[in-house]
């Protein structure tokens, strides 16, 4: 059997007795890359935010690398190997594409580790090989406010790599991008998830299309049905819910 990087045993979370999320059943193994759909409501946002500690759940647990998580705060679960990229890029529009990348590399390091000349070469090289990933070598040096809605979402996962999580997770990375940049973020996360356990946010079905192996269509807080693409989107209760919803906007 697979290892698991992430559980969440029957997790509830109650917001003044509404349950955001109910009794939520959820595993996925190392280097998985998956994604998360659903209707408006379903308890996505709510999903990130209990497995970020931004939301304690009301009842369960949410298992990290095999540890229970549920008691840690935000900060601690990031040093633990959680990192988040939310929907609208939190990127420094003043400093630079590789400005961002190396304030993100050494967020998390101790003030003795940044004063060796060799961990700064390594840095150095860690920051091309980044730019060269996200594929914005060309824009190293141009100030991030001029970059395109598409470039600073490829910036801010590179940034989010660069702080070497174990669990990336990406919260609607395509939400307002054009077709050609949706392509090139399923790209960039299609090349992270060979070396990355990555869970994605998404409703754009294009996009989950691109890039979906195990898709889990969460409804009313719960897990409403899992499989691959086409299982998922043949499914009547899924069509119903979600995708019927969709062709009817
Ligand atoms: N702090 C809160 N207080 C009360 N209700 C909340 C709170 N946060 C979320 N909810 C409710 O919980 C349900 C799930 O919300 P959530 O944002 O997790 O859904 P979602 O699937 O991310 O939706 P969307 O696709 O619209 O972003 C919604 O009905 C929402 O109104």
């Amino acid at each position: 059997m697979n290892p698991k990087i992430l559980q969440t045993q029957n997790v509830t979370v109650s917001f003044d007795g509404f349950k955001a999320l109910n009794n939520l059943n959820f595993s996925m193994d190392v280097g998985e890359l998956r994604v998360v759909i659903g209707p408006n409501g379903a308890g996505k946002t709510t999903f990130i935010d209990v497995i970020t500690g931004k939301v304690k759940p009301t009842e369960g647990k949410v298992i990290f690398k095999g540890k229970n998580i549920r008691s840690f705060q935000e900060h601690e679960i990031i040093r633990m190997g959680i990192g988040r990229k939310f929907q609208t890029p939190r990127i420094y529009l003043n400093l630079t594409a590789s400005e961002n990348l190396e304030l993100s590399a050494n967020r998390n390091k101790n003030i003795f580790s940044t004063l060796f000349v060799t961990s700064k070469k390594t840095d150095k090289y860690k920051i091309q090989g980044l730019l060269e990933t996200i594929g914005l070598t060309s824009k190293a040096n141009i100030k991030s406010a001029f970059l395109s809605h598409g470039e600073k979402q490829r910036l801010e996962i590179g940034m989010l790599v660069a702080q070497s999580p174990d669990l990336l997770l990406v919260d609607e990375p395509v939400a307002g991008l054009t077709d050609e940049e949706t392509y090139n973020v399923a790209q960039l996360l299609l090349m992270l998830a060979e070396s990355h356990s990555i869970l994605v946010i998404e409703h754009d079905m294009e996009f989950v299309r691109e890039i979906a192996r195990k898709v889990t269509v969460l409804h009313e807080g719960s897990v409403l049905c899992e499989g691959n693409i086409e299982e998922v989107q043949n499914d009547p209760r899924v069509i119903e819910v979600y995708l019927g919803q969709q062709n009817n906007n």
